[in-house]
């Protein structure tokens, strides 16, 4: 399969992605890079190709929802991997990827989701909450912030001593290994979906 990342952050979740395909615990390729910030830097030296959307504010870079759309069908790129993407997805892409768009949220969704609800907000609000777990949720993307069809979640402890970046840590750490294996069922075509609409994951045979 040939898969499109999309990274507003650091990246770690592109890059844990990306080293997985290298030592082949996902069968798949990451066609390009859908970016402009650090992730970028990792995507060039590693040769993967980069296009910079949303365009810049002074209009000078960057591709148009239609133009994205385009460009990725021309990649032919399967699927989307949202990973540390902070905009919301135009509705002209959802339409030219039906149920294809993954996205990585840092809670244990619908809990702490939504437009208000990102980076170190999700961990403070989760502790302040008092809520004794969280970690990340793996969803379809819709048309709306956090609300698409769950296809995975992982669950880790949220302990009393814990600072919003000592949670944001242990959550990353399960983001890394659970975005690696739904890739890799993703790229195995191992998703099949629930008559009433409830996304699975058969296991491996
Ligand atoms: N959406 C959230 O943004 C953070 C970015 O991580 P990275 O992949 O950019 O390091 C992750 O916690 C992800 O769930």
């Amino acid at each position: 399969k040939k898969l499109a990342v999309f990274v507003s952050g650091g990246g770690s979740n592109f890059r844990s992605i990306h080293e997985a395909i290298l030592d082949g615990r996902i069968n798949g390729d990451i066609a390009v890079l859908v970016a402009k910030c650090g992730g970028a830097n990792y995507a060039r030296k590693k040769g993967i190709p980069v296009i910079v959307f949303p365009k810049t504010k002074s209009g000078s870079e960057g591709l148009s929802p239609h133009d994205l759309a385009n460009a990725l069908r021309k990649c032919k790129v399967d699927n989307i991997l949202l990973a540390g993407y902070l905009k919301l997805i135009p509705a002209e892409l959802i339409r030219a990827y039906p149920k294809s768009i993954l996205n990585i949220h840092p809670s244990l969704l619908p809990s702490f989701g939504g437009k208000d609800y990102y980076g170190m907000k999700v961990h403070r609000a989760v502790i302040a909450s008092g809520v004794r777990y969280s970690g990340p949720t793996i969803h379809f993307v819709d048309e709306h912030y956090d609300t698409g069809r769950i296809l995975a979640q992982r669950v880790v402890p949220v302990l009393p001593t814990d600072t919003a970046e000592e949670l944001a840590a242990r959550v990353l750490q399960e983001e890394h290994q659970v975005y690696v294996e739904i890739a890799a069922a993703l790229c195995e075509e191992r998703i099949i979906w629930r008559e009433d609409g409830v996304p699975l994951i058969r296991s491996k045979d």
